[in-house]
């Protein structure tokens, strides 16, 4: 793995909602986190809807403050910064988002857009012409033209305004972008081209990306090493290719057979089918929080939580994984298919 340069050690979220069936209040959408992240890598961050997924981007953005844990850039621990030292690692963590007609503000400029970070970071470029050469080259940067400064969101194809998104993003040049599922609005075409740009920019920049998605063919394609999430946790964690030929969690195994372009060592052909519903995170499940689901579960899992542990797969690669009765990595997703009760 390449040199860490983001570390989050045990975080934890708990956000305080109205009572649930059982009484509870805590809601508990982050429970204890550990991930590292390395300088120019891409780590892929997948997991069903409300597993926590943008409550940990919102974190490491430090739009939450999380109740337990550490978060370290390079040894700093940002929650503890103030002043001019906060301002500096806020500018270190940018972020894109999903929709880009939403997330553009119509009655700007492109250009205007894209300067609008340095409204509080001044000292990047402290002269108008600075910023007006920076927007023209950040523009080229992402594939537009500098003219395009002028023009209104509107004027844009989707395509079109998720680049300036980017090129925003890239306004304080950034170490970190969390990309929220940044081409999931946009037509398959158009979402290779913005992939192939995303990848262009992290080889001429050396920028880590945190890429949030729901497709994990897109994942596959993009990440190096890849979380997987369920309930709060990180279940599964690895390189990407790893992960994929070899998914060790019993979820993990579940969530990719769901995704039939997967080509997984061409034994991706049945579906596990879960039983049950997502558990509430207000009333998680005791022990394991995926056993409820689990066709491996036994007694230990309802009564103890599983660590993370190293598995090896048959090729010598190894990875982690927090589960009692991990997937035996030799036999594959088949033997999982048929274990689960597939379609
Ligand atoms: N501000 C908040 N107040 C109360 N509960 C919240 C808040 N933000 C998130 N949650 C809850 O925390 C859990 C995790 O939500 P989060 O949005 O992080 O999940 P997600 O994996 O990003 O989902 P999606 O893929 O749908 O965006 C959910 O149960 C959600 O309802």
């Amino acid at each position: 793995m390449p040199e860490p340069l983001l570390s989050i050690e045990g975080l934890s979220k708990t956000f305080h909602v109205a009572k649930s069936a059982s009484g509870n209040t805590r809601l508990r959408a982050l429970d204890g986190i550990s991930l590292t992240v390395g300088r120019g890598e891409t780590l892929g961050l997948v997991g069903e809807s409300g597993c926590g997924k943008s409550t940990l981007a919102r974190t490491l953005m430090m739009l939450e403050t999380p109740d337990e844990g550490t978060v370290s850039f390079e040894g700093t621990n940002p929650f503890g910064l103030k002043g001019k030292e906060l301002l500096a690692w806020r500018r270190r963590v940018q972020m894109v988002f999903q929709d880009p007609f939403a997330s553009l503000n119509a009655r700007m400029s492109a250009g205007d857009i894209i300067a609008e970070p340095w409204a509080t970071h001044r000292s990047l470029y402290p002269t108008a012409k600075a910023r007006a050469d920076r927007v023209g080259e950040l523009l080229q940067m992402v594939g537009l033209r500098a003219s395009d400064a002028r023009k209104s969101p509107q004027e844009f194809s989707g395509g079109q305004r998720q680049r300036i998104g980017i090129a925003r993003a890239l306004a304080l040049n950034p170490d970190v972008i969390i990309l929220d599922e940044p081409v999931s609005a946009l037509d398959l075409s158009v979402q290779a081209q913005v992939l192939n740009l995303l990848n262009e920019l992290q080889k001429e920049l050396g920028v880590s990306y945190i890429f949030i998605s729901h497709d994990l063919t897109v994942v596959r394609h993009v990440a190096d090493r890849v979380a997987v999430m369920y309930l709060g946790r990180i279940i599964e964690t690895g390189e990407t290719e790893e992960v994929f030929d070899h998914p060790r969690h019993p979820y993990t195994a579940a969530l990719m057979s769901a995704s039939p372009k997967l080509d997984v060592s061409g034994a991706q052909r049945e579906r596990i089918v879960l039983k049950g519903e997502l558990p509430s995170p207000l009333d998680p499940p005791s022990g394991c929080r995926f056993r409820t689901r689990c066709w491996k579960a036994q007694d230990i899992c309802a009564e103890v939580a599983p660590e993370p542990q190293v598995l090896t797969a048959p090729d010598g690669r190894r990875h982690l994984a927090e589960c009692h009765f991990p997937l035996d990595a030799a036999k594959g997703l088949t033997s999982a298919t048929a274990a689960a009760g597939a379609l």
